[in-house]
């Protein structure tokens, strides 16, 4: 799975992420955790892509407990830049360590929109949830308007040196997320060719950042309007490394058949 080197070693591990936002209790936590467990690859199966479910905090717990003997990697949706105080309300990298996260989803376009965080922001929670080992899954996309404007990679640009400034990082510890925002949550997925260009695009700024072995070596992800009809075509591109499924991931059966078509081993 992944893109191949000659030598037959895997450059980048297929990603697949799910963002449950905030949906699901407790219970139905558990009941999908069950039911998805059963219908995916075996964990030592190479045709099975990394998976990362990224759920509510109040169900990180009952997740790990299921999860953890298959493989399956937990995310959190947000942090805070902070280690620990009176912050109230936020949560730390290292709790969410603590809680068994490998990943946390950071500058999603919600939290930019409803809650205002800026590219700044963004760039003091990547900077601590790197400090803490934790892998950022860092979103970046523009808007319908910015689209229009011709100004999609100007905007991308801006951001992914923006909430990248001043952070020290090997490829494999960092992951993109490239989500227009005009395709989440609506139905229209981007087509895989401007996903295709978008996700070279973020490449080669990530080249400029880094390095281009960093580059080489980091995950970059499509997400907006993800489902099982359209995710072999994403796969199929070069530069794509994987998805950032929200709706569709709600389902055990639906996020397990987008897993199984997702290994190209
Ligand atoms: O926001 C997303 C993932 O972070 C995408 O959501 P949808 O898959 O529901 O469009």
């Amino acid at each position: 799975m992944g893109k191949k080197l000659k030598g037959g070693d895997f450059l980048r591990r297929r990603l697949i992420a799910a963002n449950w936002k905030m949906n699901k209790s407790i219970r139905e936590a558990e009941d999908f955790a069950r039911e998805f467990l059963q219908l995916i690859p075996d964990a030592n199966s190479n045709e099975r892509p990394e998976i990362v479910i990224c759920p509510p905090f109040t169900t990180l717990s009952t997740l790990k407990s299921i999860t953890e003997d298959y493989g399956v990697k937990l995310g959190a949706q947000n942090a805070f830049w902070e280690e620990k105080g009176a912050y109230t309300g936020e949560i730390s990298p290292s709790m969410l360590l603590d809680a068994a996260c490998s990943y946390v989803i950071l500058g999603h376009s919600e939290r930019r929109q409803i809650m205002g965080e800026s590219n700044n922001i963004i760039n003091r929670k990547v900077k601590a949830a790197v400090e803490a080992g934790i892998i950022p899954l860092l979103c970046v996309g523009e808007t319908l308007q910015e689209r229009e404007k011709d100004r999609a990679r100007e905007v991308v640009k801006e951001q992914l040196v923006k909430c990248l400034k001043d952070i020290k990082l090997s490829g494999e510890k960092l992951v993109v997320a490239y989500e227009p925002v005009w395709a989440i949550g609506t139905g229209v997925n981007a087509s895989s060719d401007d996903a295709q260009e978008m996700i070279a695009f973020i490449r080669s700024c990530l080249e400029k950042i880094y390095s281009r072995e960093e580059a080489d070596l980091t995950r970059i992800i499509y997400g907006g309007s993800v489902k099982e009809e359209n995710i072999a075509e994403f796969l199929g591109e070069a530069d794509v490394d994987g998805a950032l499924i929200g709706g569709a991931s709600l389902q055990a059966e639906s996020l397990a058949r987008i897993v199984r078509l997702s290994s190209n081993a």
